[in-house]
């Protein structure tokens, strides 16, 4: 308690593809933390200086626990934490409370796997798990062939969750938006099985009693019933995660709250109702320096007149109904290996409180019924004896919360979805054409983005809304892809059938970029029962111009890294740091303001997109020096440039360059 009463560290993690990564974090070890600590010192004793957090692996995760103030005034956590703003944004660090990222770890997720997150946002755990999926991107040429489907029941929070994967920019990832409990089948192919997923991380919503460190309305808030409340929904989405994972594929359930109705009983249901199908990991030999309390093996249940009660039958009749029986302990509470679940209290390392269950699926799940008191038999079930579900189904939740048999067949699974979802339509198309859209004129004839970009935003969120988003792939008949290959000499290896336009009205004005794995589930014969919120990165926009061009298509800013590795030299300019201050402060700058090597490679090119390739490792007088390059799309005009930022893209560039020559703001 005495704990809970203090200010949680701040934590954050280094990210990226590995190789960054460690640069990046060799370069804060070396350049940001001796002088962290001399100056933490200094100004505060008791607080806890910069370190790496022991248990995360290579150091890429970090806490400290300097005050706001001490952030504020001090010179050195200044420009400490302008790099670190800065990082952030560009994708390179990620802030997140420290336990929470112990169950990305824990799920284990490699570059090909399949993953679904089932209540993902704001999606700091859906970060990990991308940046894990592209782990090996600076190594590897090509996009990864996992996927991550990140789904969330709420349509306001799974956009906030679009927003903020954003910056991770990844082609990999596609955001839905469902009640877990009942997300629904994929088959990619007509008749052919259900897709089942590598790895399910099951972040249930919980009564967040771990967290009140850092929210301390939890503290007035709380009350018994919440978790009595939640537990059958925990159960429900638990089960629908077992029943999606593929057998030898793991899942990982988590919550904040250390409340055992919301952790180890809704655990042991589910182990139970999965018939032995379901084990759970030891997971003792990971994380070696995560200190941790193994799982409860005995709980009692209080009432929401707080009375303990020793079952259900010992609750008012009239009040049964709303309390699961799977609420108290199970029989055979000793043969579930309970104590592998891990705990982690906030006085172990000065944290937040979390619990985290890691399974492995190892049969087939097809029958989840209630079971009633018979033990679970060690033959997978074949004594246990199944009965409706009545009391689950009563709990006070808005929607139904019961899985039952149902949900495994298809065929009422369906109908129920064609109430609750709108169609998608899947489309091929080879024809192009220019969109009817706001347009501004600049200096030289250029049509600004800015004001469409606003636009197309506000249009696309509102067509989301109302159900009509389309996804259009490019047919290999498509006109414009011959043109883009050659102008921008791209490679052969660079799949253009995984470019698709998201409007019929709008066709080709953005073409946005998906995996491979991404452009299956988006083809799949139900994909209509799948609520689409997002996915793809804009990798390339027709560009309008006054001035003829002989292509129009630049690239955008967020699809510039992905496909910068297929692009030839063809249209590739080596900028420095001051090149990139000249375009940033100035909107359309002169041929005349650059170097004459710059100006003579500018003056050879014909009019459209080009990339400034900068590495700023090369640059003299820079402080902080990693050899994480910056790649830039820019508009060469007739005699001018123009950086194709948006203005909050200019504002983490502008920070970044800041951060590199150590300079006040
Ligand atoms: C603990 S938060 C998830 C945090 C998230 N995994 C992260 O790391 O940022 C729980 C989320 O579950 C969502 N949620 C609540 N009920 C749900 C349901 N039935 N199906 C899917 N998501 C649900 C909430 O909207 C909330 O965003």
């Amino acid at each position: 308690m005495e704990v809970n009463a203090t200010i949680l560290p701040t934590a954050f993690r280094i990210t990226g593809s590995r190789r960054h990564a460690f640069e990046l974090r060799d370069l804060m070890k070396k350049e940001h933390v001796p002088k962290l600590k001399q100056i933490q010192l200094e100004i505060d004793q008791r607080a806890e200086p910069i370190n790496p957090l022991s248990w995360y692996p290579d150091e890429l995760g970090w806490q400290h626990s300097a005050s706001r103030m001490t952030i504020k005034k001090d010179p050195i956590f200044q420009t400490f934490h302008r790099w670190l703003v800065a990082e952030t944004e560009v994708g390179n660090i990620s802030r997140q409370e420290a336990v929470s990222m112990i169950p990305p770890l824990l799920l284990d997720v490699k570059p090909n796997h399949w993953v679904l997150d089932m209540c993902a946002a704001p999606g700091s755990k859906t970060a990990q798990i991308i940046e894990a999926i592209h782990a090996n991107d600076a190594q590897e040429i090509g996009i990864p062939s996992g996927i991550i489907i990140a789904n969330d029941s709420d349509a306001k929070r799974s956009y906030m969750l679009v927003h903020q994967t954003k910056r991770l920019r990844s082609p990999c990832l596609l955001v839905t938006n469902h009640d877990a409990q009942h997300f629904p089948n994929i088959h990619l192919k007509e008749g052919s099985p259900p897709v089942q997923f590598d790895r399910i991380l099951v972040d249930v919503p919980c009564s967040g009693d771990g967290t009140m460190r850092k929210n301390l309305t939890i503290w007035s808030n709380w009350n018994i019933g919440n978790s009595i409340g939640l537990h059958p929904t925990q159960v429900n989405i638990l089960l629908r995660g077992a029943q999606l994972a593929k057998e030898g594929g793991r899942l990982v359930y988590s919550t904040c709250s250390l409340n055992p109705l919301e952790n180890e009983a809704v655990v042991a249901e589910v182990l139970r109702r999965s018939r032995g199908n379901l084990i759970l990991v030891d997971v003792s030999d990971r994380l070696l320096e995560l200190r941790r309390v193994p799982g409860m093996t005995s709980w009692k249940v209080m009432c929401k007149e707080g009375i303990w009660v020793n079952s259900l039958d010992d609750i008012d009749p009239k009040f049964r109904k709303k309390y699961a029986k799977s609420l108290w302990m199970p029989p055979d509470v000793e043969k579930l290996n309970l104590t592998r679940c891990l705990r982690i209290y906030p006085h172990l390392q000065d944290t937040g409180g979390f619990f985290i269950a890691v399974f492995e699926k190892i049969g087939p799940i097809k029958d989840i019924s209630v079971l009633d008191d018979t033990p679970v038999s060690d033959e997978h079930g074949k004594n246990s004896r199944t009965e409706a579900i009545d009391n689950v189904e009563a709990i006070d939740k808005p929607e139904s919360t019961t899985i039952n048999h149902e949900i495994i067949n298809d065929d009422v699974y369906d109908m129920k979805e064609l109430n609750q979802n709108e169609s998608v339509p899947i489309k091929r198309s080879s024809s192009t054409d220019q969109s009817p859209h706001k347009r501004t004129k600049t200096k030289e004839g250029l049509t600004s983005f800015n004001p469409d970009y606003e636009n197309e935003d506000k249009n696309s969120r509102k067509s989301r809304q109302s159900g009509e988003e389309v996804f259009i792939f490019l047919g290999s008949d498509n006109e414009d892809i011959p043109l883009i290959r050659e102008f921008y000499g791209l490679s052969e290896d660079f799949q253009t059938d995984h470019l698709l336009v998201r409007s019929e009205n709008e066709k080709n004005r953005i073409l946005y970029l998906v995996s491979d794995s991404v452009k299956q589930v988006l083809l799949a014969a139900d994909v209509h029962k799948l609520r689409l919120v997002n996915t793809g990165i804009k990798t390339f926009t027709r560009q309008d111009t006054n001035e003829p061009v002989r292509c129009p298509f630049r690239f955008n800013a967020e699809g510039m890294y992905t496909i910068y590795p297929y692009l030839s030299n063809k249209r590739v300019i080596n900028f420095g740091l001051k090149e990139v201050r000249i375009l940033l402060s100035e909107p359309t700058p002169l041929f005349d303001r650059f170097d004459e090597n710059i100006r003579e490679k500018l003056i050879s090119l014909e009019m459209g997109c080009i990339v400034a390739y900068v590495n700023p490792s090369q640059e003299e007088e820079t402080v902080f020096r990693t050899k994480i390059p910056i790649v830039l799309p820019i508009w060469r005009a007739q005699k001018s440039l123009n950086l194709l930022y948006r203005k909050d893209d200019r504002k983490v560039l502008e920070l970044r360059v800041q951060s590199y020559f150590n300079e006040e703001k």
